[in-house]
């Protein structure tokens, strides 16, 4: 038997097998959480005009310099500009033009005193809001200096400026920003389309009363999620029965339509290990020092070449297995790269009233929950790679180096974690 590769050296492999798929033109809201592959260049100045910040007037400097409560200043109102006004009147000395938020600054105006400063042409004390019809004069109480509460052409980016570059993720702030330099559509790297496999002839779907030596199929459910998690267009297929023809059969039906295939089970050393039975040859199947996680497959099938993870059939196994190899990987193809492959971590102490063994020459993820705020990871549930309902409550996955095969309470570990 060859010696067992180490989770560096697998992850390492995985990655430098697979690429980033090929760039598309999306609809802005079908590009949410993409990559972006090239820079987006401002078009036009942003905002595309001298606008107000105010519901108010727009007035000439001058005319309210010396203007307070006492002595306001008194202009004739000249108009009204809305925003998405295009007719825009001129403020000639001693005049102010009613404006709305938004609304281009009309010729002549230096500075939007807001609405607060002046008595709303009502005569009395501030006011707090304009009135509806147009009032023939307006007191001002306070000055305004030049350009204030106005929004100048390109203040928020030049013509020509990178709005984003490429390698961008879009998300709701980015695609508010596409849209507003008039961007419709957007070329993006794709969200990689994934197809979860399960295998297992003792596997029931979930809803359906389990008969004898049945268990309900529940990493395909899981590994879906995953994948979206990710940011994968996942899909999950019904688990197949532990024959190589029904498996195979299943796998050449939905290749086409994936970008990457994900299947659990049947990778191991069994009489009917039907995953390694029907890929062998196409997939390369070795044991990882790792626990859990030990039996993986992995190899680009058909003309294709599309990435297939076997991974055990073990639900933590499967789960481990995906979060550290997978997810990169469909990272990686989604246009990802550097640090945004992987899940954070941190460094955390663990909090446990006994050591921890582990075994000697693997690397263990064990389950835990991660308190941030005291720097502490507890072990949620035991080493068993059975344990989903530990798993179900766990948020971090405690990392034990290969070398350990104690830790003491109090260590400092890494954490993997999970969101
Ligand atoms: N003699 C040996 N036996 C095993 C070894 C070994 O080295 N020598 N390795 C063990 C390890 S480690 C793992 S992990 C598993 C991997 O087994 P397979 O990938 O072949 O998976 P199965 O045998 O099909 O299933 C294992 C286990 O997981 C349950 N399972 C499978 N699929 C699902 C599913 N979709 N939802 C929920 N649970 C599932 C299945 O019922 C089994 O209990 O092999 C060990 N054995
Ligand atoms: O390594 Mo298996 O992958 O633990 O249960």
């Amino acid at each position: 038997m060859t010696d067992a590769w180490s989770v560096d050296q697998h992850l390492d492999a995985v990655l430098a097998s697979v690429r980033p798929l090929d760039p598309i033109d999306l609809p802005l809201l079908d590009a949410a959480g993409c990559v972006l592959v090239e820079d987006v260049l401002v078009p036009a100045p942003l905002p595309p005009f001298d606008n107000s910040a105010m519901d108010g007037y727009a007035v000439r400097v001058a005319d309210v310099e010396s203007a307070s409560e006492e002595f306001p200043a008194h202009l004739t109102v000249a108009g009204e500009v809305a925003a998405g006004g295009a007719e825009l009147p001129t403020v000639f000395p001693g005049q102010a033009v009613r404006v709305m938020t938004g609304a281009p600054l009309p010729p002549g105006a230096q500075a939007v005193v807001p609405v607060e400063w002046t008595d709303g042409g009502a005569g009395g004390g501030p006011a707090t809001a304009m009135t509806p019809a147009r009032e023939q004069w307006v007191r001002v109480f306070r000055p305004a200096a030049e350009g204030a509460h106005v929004r100048t052409r390109g203040s928020d980016a030049p013509a020509g400026a990178v709005a984003l570059p490429a390698g961008a993720v879009l998300g709701p702030p980015q695609l508010g920003l596409l849209a507003a330099v008039g961007r419709s559509t957007v070329p993006v790297t794709p969200r990689p389309r994934v197809v979860v496999l399960s295998t297992g002839s003792e596997l029931a779907p979930p809803g359906e009363p389990l008969g004898p030596g049945q268990i309900h199929d529940s990493n395909s459910y899981m590994l879906t999620a995953a994948a979206r998690q990710a940011g994968a267009d996942a899909y999950r297929t019904a688990a197949v029965a532990d024959e190589p023809e029904t498996f195979r059969a299943a796998l050449e039906d939905q290749l086409s339509r994936a970008d990457l295939v994900v299947t659990t089970g049947g990778v191991s050393v069994g009489a009917h290990d039907v995953v390694k039975e029907a890929l062998r040859g196409e997939v390369d199947f070795r044991r990882l020092a790792m626990q859990p996680g030990k039996p993986q497959g992995f190899g680009l099938l058909g003309a294709a070449r599309t990435p297939l993870f076997a991974l055990p059939g073990n639900p933590v196994s499967a789960y481990v297995s995906f979060e550290l190899f997978v997810r990169p990987a469909l990272r990686l193809m989604a246009g990802h790269a550097g640090g945004a492959l992987h899940r954070p971590r941190a460094l955390a102490c663990l909090a446990s009233d006994a050591p921890l063994p582990s075994p000697a020459g693997k690397r263990q993820y064990l389950r835990g929950s991660f308190s941030p705020g005291e720097g502490t990871v507890s072990p949620v549930g035991g080493s068993g790679s059975h344990l989903v309902a530990a798993l179900a409550r766990a948020d971090a996955l405690i990392e034990v180096p290969e070398h350990v095969t104690e830790v003491a309470p109090g260590s400092e570990l890494t954490v993997v974690l999970l969101g």
